[in-house]
């Protein structure tokens, strides 16, 4: 390792002995971006309480500050005053999908262009499919036929909406984005998805859950289609729950140590797809049970599964690291779509699972990871948060493993190396 791979990453720190530990985890991402949006279109003020103050979060609150509405941020509970949305500005998306793609269905609303861009590997991430549909439903929008960031909405204060249907086998986010603005549209929207399969549908459940709780009428009775009356957003006043995605290295350590976690505030229902962790731990040998103030996972020997993470894609990440230290193979299916995510998740994975020591090599949609024996070495990141969540899930059952750019976890959780250093202590 050169002195410079040092100065840029962090030692993951190693469990000598089994994690005993508990924690509380920031908002959730999804729903917090989602509350935003929802509040932005609201018929009055909302407040957001335990939102979450994180990279993915803030790029949605100065968004919509740019189109018109009032985000005050500054405490654990936000408040988020609608207002006229406003035309000729830019929006800085850095590297998060539902900015990017949930930020045009509402841009178009606006009385002027809204100029989109993002981080460089941002450029690369899937948009095709919204701005089509977003064209289809007579919005102006100029990307140069790119069908990537950066483009430009031009909004005229009004959109017509009604029936669209895209392809949208690369994102769930795309339907999303659609449904969430169209409250706003003159005639709703009816969406249907044609194309290879639909990533990620407990996403678009929770877009659908959202909508309701807000007083708008959504129809999803036939699959693969959605249909959303325009009418009023009712405003509310919610609680956004721990994130459930970015529970899952933190369960992971309990179950690659032997230890003992409990997630403190595990919600009894929920529309996330992290709640799914509860099955997967359980497959790979871990004892998960709800307790009265939390999920608690105990470790035992870990074995290899065979699973389709097509649902839970954002998972697959700690999953990956979970199956390199397992004591059988695994095979995950049905995530193609994740070479669309913040990196080409699977390359990534393989590639740096592999410079451990790993025998890890992808498929199609997905991965096969047979038992090895790692060792210590510089795991890259990629700009993505969740590859940083499986080195340190490996760093934490192998000695020596340096994490390249911590700091990329910000994108979804604050201070992520403090609290995940806090369960050693
Ligand atoms: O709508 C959302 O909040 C998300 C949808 C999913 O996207 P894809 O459908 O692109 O996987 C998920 O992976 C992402 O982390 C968050
Ligand atoms: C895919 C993810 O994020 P995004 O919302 O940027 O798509 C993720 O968080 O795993």
């Amino acid at each position: 390792m050169t002195p410079a791979d040092h100065r840029d990453t962090w030692p993951a720190p190693y469990a000598a002995a089994p994690v005993v530990a508990d924690v509380r985890l920031p908002g959730s991402k999804s729903l917090t971006n989602r509350a935003l949006v929802l509040a932005a279109l609201a018929d009055r003020p909302s407040v957001l309480r335990a939102a979450l103050h994180s990279r993915d979060t803030q790029l949605m609150a100065a968004a919509l500050t740019a189109l018109g509405a009032e985000v005050d941020s500054a405490g654990a509970d936000w408040t988020v005053t609608p207002g006229a949305w406003r035309g000729d500005v830019d929006v800085d998306c850095g590297l998060a999908g539902t900015v990017m793609r949930f930020v045009p269905a509402l841009a178009a609303l606006s009385s002027g262009p809204v100029r989109f861009d993002g981080d460089p590997h941002a450029r690369t991430r899937p948009m095709g499919a919204v701005l089509g549909g977003l064209r289809d439903l007579g919005v102006d929008v100029d990307d140069d036929r790119r069908g990537t960031l950066p483009f430009v909405v031009h909004g005229t204060g009004a959109v017509k909406g009604g029936s669209v249907t895209i392809d949208a086998s690369s994102s769930s986010q795309f339907v999303s984005a659609l449904l969430l603005a169209a409250p706003a549209y003159d005639e709703g929207v009816d969406v249907r998805h044609e194309g290879g399969p639909l990533p990620s549908l407990p996403h678009i459940d929770m877009t659908v859950a959202c909508l309701r709780e807000r007083g708008v009428e959504v129809d999803d009775s036939e699959p693969a289609r959605w249909r959303v009356a325009p009418g009023p957003v009712t405003a509310l006043d919610t609680v956004i729950e721990p994130d459930l995605s970015n529970a899952g290295p933190f369960l992971a350590l309990a179950a690659a140590t032997r230890g003992s976690v409990l997630v403190r505030d595990w919600p009894a229902t929920t529309t996330q797809a992290g709640d799914a962790w509860r099955d997967l731990l359980v497959q790979l040998g871990a004892e998960v049970s709800v307790e009265a103030d939390g999920l608690r996972v105990t470790g035992r020997e870990l074995h290899g599964i065979d699973v389709n993470l097509h649902d839970v894609g954002e998972l697959t990440p700690v999953v990956a690291a979970l199956c390199a230290l397992a004591d059988s193979p695994s095979v995950l299916r049905g995530v193609a779509h994740i070479r669309g995510h913040e990196t080409d998740r699977l390359k990534a994975l393989a590639t740096e699972i592999n410079r451990l020591g790993g025998e890890v090599t992808e498929t199609d949609d997905g991965l096969r990871i047979r038992p090895a024996r790692l060792h210590g070495g510089t795991f890259r990141t990629y700009a993505d948060h969740r590859m940083a969540h499986a080195a340190v899930v490996l760093g934490a059952a192998v000695p020596d493993v340096r994490v390249e750019d911590i700091a990329t976890t910000s994108k979804t959780f604050p201070d992520f190396a403090g609290t995940w250093a806090g369960m050693f202590a």
